[in-house]
């Protein structure tokens, strides 16, 4: 087991404690915090999976607790989700001091944390985090949000998480394409900031994306790391943090072109393909070696990722430029893009030429 805490000026310390056998667990590491009763949301499908362990252990430790859950995938994360959700929080009647805990993947998390930034004003939230994209990613950090058909996580908050505990036993029941999804986010980190780690992923840590417990243990705990510290050091994404977007400016536009629609494309899925986009267009800026991007497309590939924007379907250059337009890095009508100098060195490019962007779109097959 290993205990990573996650520390800035401006928030209040919390750990993510990765490890196996932890969901049975959880009880006594959340009673201290839940004060004798907590709401549980989670989806349909990891509720009927994970949801009566949890509840088990909390009920152990003095917990009691009710399940509330939505139904899975990107589309709960809505208006008409936050709603439901809010009011069924009401109905259970917690007050500013209980806690609510999200059991589930980023769609869970993101909308959990939304709804307990809201709730009251702000009540506090632990993350249970069930995918593997969760558990290196999205419980960590605080960012919560909903979709608006304008775009992805257009309406949300900043409100970091008491706790995270993320069981890599509980990966054991993912779904392949989940498992690859995550690594997306795993692979993004990475090429970043560590190119030694990704130099690990393409090789023996690439085990990890088939399951292997000891690999994915060793891409949590240091996606975590790398998280917490760029976290630690830029809460609400003044400048460093926007690296942790790297591949999400192409790869959001592609999600929202095709409406958030997982079963085309689920989000890590969407990020591996951004993040390859993102590397071929730094090295047509001149910004970076093309054998680079051709190592981060070998890899990519290597673990069943996207890698050409005609692998996600037919888009047209100027609805993608529209949607990066209105991503929340752009600054007076400027496009920001993360782009790379090489593996393990991303840098946040301001006011992107359009007519260049432009036409690589078309180079990478845009209409
Ligand atoms: N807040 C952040 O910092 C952040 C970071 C990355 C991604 N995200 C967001 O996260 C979302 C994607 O999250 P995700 O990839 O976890 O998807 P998800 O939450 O939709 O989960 C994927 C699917 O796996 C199922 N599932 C979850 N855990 C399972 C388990 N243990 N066993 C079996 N099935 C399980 C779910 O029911 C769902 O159908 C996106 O909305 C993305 O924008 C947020
Ligand atoms: O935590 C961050 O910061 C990230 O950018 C992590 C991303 O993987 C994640 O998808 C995040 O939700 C994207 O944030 P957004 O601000 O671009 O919506
Ligand atoms: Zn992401």
């Amino acid at each position: 087991m290993t205990v990573i805490p996650v520390s800035g000026g401006a928030f209040a310390t919390y750990d993510v404690v990765v490890g196996r056998g932890l969901l049975a667990e959880a009880g006594a590491r959340i009673a201290p915090i839940a004060r004798g009763r907590t709401v549980i949301i989670s989806d349909e499908t990891v509720a009927a999976i994970h949801g009566a362990t949890l509840q088990a252990s909390l009920e152990a430790a003095g917990v009691k607790s009710e399940i509330v859950a939505v139904p899975p995938g990107e589309a709960s994360k809505s208006f008409a989700e936050l709603e439901r959700l809010m009011d069924r929080l009401l109905a259970a009647g917690l007050d500013r001091k209980d806690v609510v805990v999200a059991l589930g993947g980023g769609v869970v998390g993101d909308l959990a944390g939304l709804a307990a930034a809201l709730y009251m004003r702000g009540i506090d939230f632990v993350q249970v985090p069930t995918t593997l994209l969760a558990q290196v990613d999205s419980s960590v950090g605080g960012k919560t949000a909903i979709d608006t058909p304008r775009g992805k996580n257009l309406v949300g908050a900043f409100h970091q998480p008491r706790l995270v505990l993320a069981d890599i036993d509980m990966l054991g029941t993912l779904p392949d394409v989940q498992m690859r999804s995550g690594w997306g986010e795993v692979l993004k980190h990475g090429l970043i900031c560590d190119a030694a780690y990704f130099d690990w992923l393409a090789a023996d840590g690439a085990a990890g994306v088939t399951g292997d417990p000891a690999a994915l243990e060793r891409a949590v705990v240091r996606s975590v790391e790398i998280k917490s510290a760029v976290v630690g050091e830029d809460e609400k994404e003044a400048g460093r943090r926007a690296l942790l977007n790297l591949g999400h400016t192409f790869g959001h536009a592609i999600e929202a072109e095709l409406g958030f629609e997982e079963a085309a494309l689920a989000h890590g899925e969407a990020v591996a393909l951004g993040c390859c986009m993102a590397f071929r267009f730094s090295v047509e800026r001149g910004l970076c070696e093309a054998a680079e991007a051709q190592r981060v497309e070998a890899v990519i590939a290597a673990a069943g990722l996207p890698t050409r924007l005609d692998q996600a379907g037919a888009f047209e250059a100027d609805r993608l430029i529209a949607l990066m337009a209105g991503d929340k890095k752009a600054e007076a009508g400027g496009i920001t893009l993360i782009l790379a100098r090489r593996i393990g060195e991303a840098f946040v490019q301001k006011d992107v030429d359009v007519a260049r962007l432009r036409a690589f779109l078309k180079t990478e097959g845009a209409a």
